[in-house]
This record gives structure tokens, sequence and C-alpha cells, in this order.
């Protein structure tokens, strides 16, 4: 396998264009390779902090963690910062553009600083936020997989890891709703959190998954993602889905294990329950595919996307 892309935040200056500058701008350092960071850390302290921004999500001394909710499409919005680094560096994922400057008021309230806006894939039901954030705060990257052959200024792909400050997201290729949709989860760690969290988009949902009809979707593909790349994380690994039509909040991989109605089926019994969904297309994929394809802003520039450093 590649190596792992190691995307360390450092303090940059802003800059959304120049293929010549993508060096800068992502600076693929082994964390090990730095100072650590000037900053006293209390437990105590650090951890209470967290524990007052955390809902309903495991503890780490470092760890901001948000779950925001967009109504129209029922779409979860992730915020995850390490504010025990300096810049307490943040990141957001699956923003929806309607509820951008939302997000923005909060990451400015809690004194963060944002540098990814990330995508777990192409939406077909609204449109990302992604786009418009990088135009409000010019310094943030947009992100999404390489798979889904979209434009962003980082294309991604599994065996990646998203530094913020000096927590990380593994990324995890999970296939079948759409080709390019992938898994974020929290490093395997001392200093990470714990337990694990895993971001999972439109693959798992709480009690159901992501239909396989449409965007290159495969439920033989979906079944395997979530069988191989989810299910074999620790039981108490915390999911949190792209949206929610029930109600529910949070689950774990092993409550899913056990009781997701759809994937606890073996392929077959899993294939007919897809094949019979009977869902109607989302009212938006005509507007929300191709604004996705280029993270929400028809007119990104041309430039190529800067490459991870493997
Ligand atoms: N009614 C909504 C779309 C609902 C829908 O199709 N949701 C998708 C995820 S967004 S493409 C899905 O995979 N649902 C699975 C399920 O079992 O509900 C709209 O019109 O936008």
């Amino acid at each position: 396998m590649l190596r792992i892309g190691v995307l360390r935040f450092v303090a940059l200056p802003h800059s959304s264009s120049s293929s010549s500058s993508s060096s800068l701008l992502f600076n693929p350092i082994s964390p090990k390779s730095l100072p650590p960071p000037p900053v006293i850390r209390t437990k105590l302290v650090s951890r209470s902090r967290t524990m007052a921004y955390t809902a309903s999500s495991g503890s780490s001394s470092n760890l901001l963690f948000r779950q925001l909710f967009e109504k129209e499409s029922s779409t979860y919005t992730y915020l995850l910062a390490d504010v025990s680094h300096p810049d307490k560096p943040a990141l957001l994922i699956d923003p929806v553009d309607k509820t951008v400057d939302r997000d923005i008021s909060l990451v400015k309230e809690l004194g963060l600083k944002l540098i990814y806006a990330m995508n777990t894939h192409v939406h077909a039901d609204h449109v990302t936020g992604t786009g418009l954030i990088k135009t409000k705060l010019p310094g943030v990257k947009s992100v999404i997989s390489k798979a889904s052959k979209s434009k962003a200024d980082l294309l991604i792909e599994a065996g990646d890891k998203i530094y913020f400050g000096d927590l990380f997201l593994e990324v995890r290729a999970t296939p079948g709703h759409t080709l390019g949709c992938l898994t974020y989860v929290t490093g395997d760690g001392p200093d990470q959190p714990q337990p694990r969290m895993a971001f999972t988009g439109d693959a798992l949902l709480i009690r159901g998954c992501g239909r396989t009809d449409f965007q290159g979707g495969s439920s033989h593909q979906l079944y395997n993602s979530v069988h191989s790349q989810i299910f074999t994380l620790p039981k108490d690994t915390f999911i949190y889905p792209a949206h929610d039509y029930k109600g529910f909040t949070v689950s774990t991989v092993g409550e899913e294990m056990l009781y997701n109605p759809r994937l606890t089926k073996d392929e077959e019994g899993f294939k007919s329950i897809m094949e019979n969904l009977k869902l109607s297309y989302p009212k938006m994929i005509d507007i929300a595919v191709p604004a996705n394809m280029v993270c929400g802003l028809q007119d990104l520039s041309e430039r190529p996307a800067e490459s991870v450093a493997k």
C-alpha cells in the first residue's frame, strides 16, 4: 500500500489559487518531526472543557465535537477541532449550503480556525456547503474522494490521514451508495478520542443505509464496504451518519451489527431489501449532483487539485 498522506496543519498564508503553492498549503510532515505545541496541558481543565462541548461522544482531552442538523434534507454536519492546539484547528464534515452561516458563526464563536471543509461523497439531495465556505473563509480547503471524480482542493483516498492539530481522521473507502463514498474514522492512538468515532456519510445510517439505485450505487459493494470497513471497527465505535430520517443522533458499531435491519441480513437478503426500497428520487438531484461535483462551486477554477503526499 502507498504510504499514507499525513496532512499536517501548519500556520500558513491563506491562498486559494496557484498550483505552485501547493506544497505551502499542505505540509506533509510527520507529527514526530515537529516540536510539541507550546501549550501547557492541564488534563483536568481541558478534559472538563471537552466534556462541556461534546454531545454524545466519548472522551478526549483534545477534541471539541459538535453535531449540527439541516432539517430540509435531514443532514448532519459535524464540527471537530483540536482545542489543545494553540491554533484550535477545526474541520467540518458534510456542511450544507443553507446552514453555512450558522456553521461559520459557531466556528468563530468557539475561537476555532477552520482548515478543512470535507465531504463524505457527492450528495444528491442537497448542495454541499464546502464551496460557499471557501468563499467566506478563503484559507479553508475543500476535500472529497479522488474516486468521486469531483473537483476540490484536496482529493483523498483510503489510507490517508487528515490531521487537524494533533488529532486525525483516518480515511476509509466505503463505496456502494456512490462510487466515491468515504468514511472518516477518528485516529487509533493514545491521544486520539476514545471510543473512536466513524463519520459514515450515507454508507451506514442508523438502522439503515444509503440507497444504491443511482450515482454508481451497488448493493454488493455497499454490503462489503460496511462489513469490511465499518463492522470491523471496535464495537464501541460511535456511528455518526450524514442523515437521519427517524430521530436518531448516534449509534455504535456493536448496535448496528445487532439491530440494523438491512445489514444484519446475508448479502442476498440485503440486495433484495435494497431492490425493493421504492424510494422516489431526491427532489434536488438534478441541481445537487452537478453542483457537488465541484464541491458546490460551479465556477471553481480549473486548477488541478493538490495531491496528497504518499
Ligand atoms: N426524500 C429525500 C431523499 C431521501 C433519500 O433518498 N435519502 C437517501 C440519502 S440522500 S441521496 C438515502 O439513501 N436514503 C436511504 C433510505 O433508506 O431512506 C429528498 O427528496 O431529498
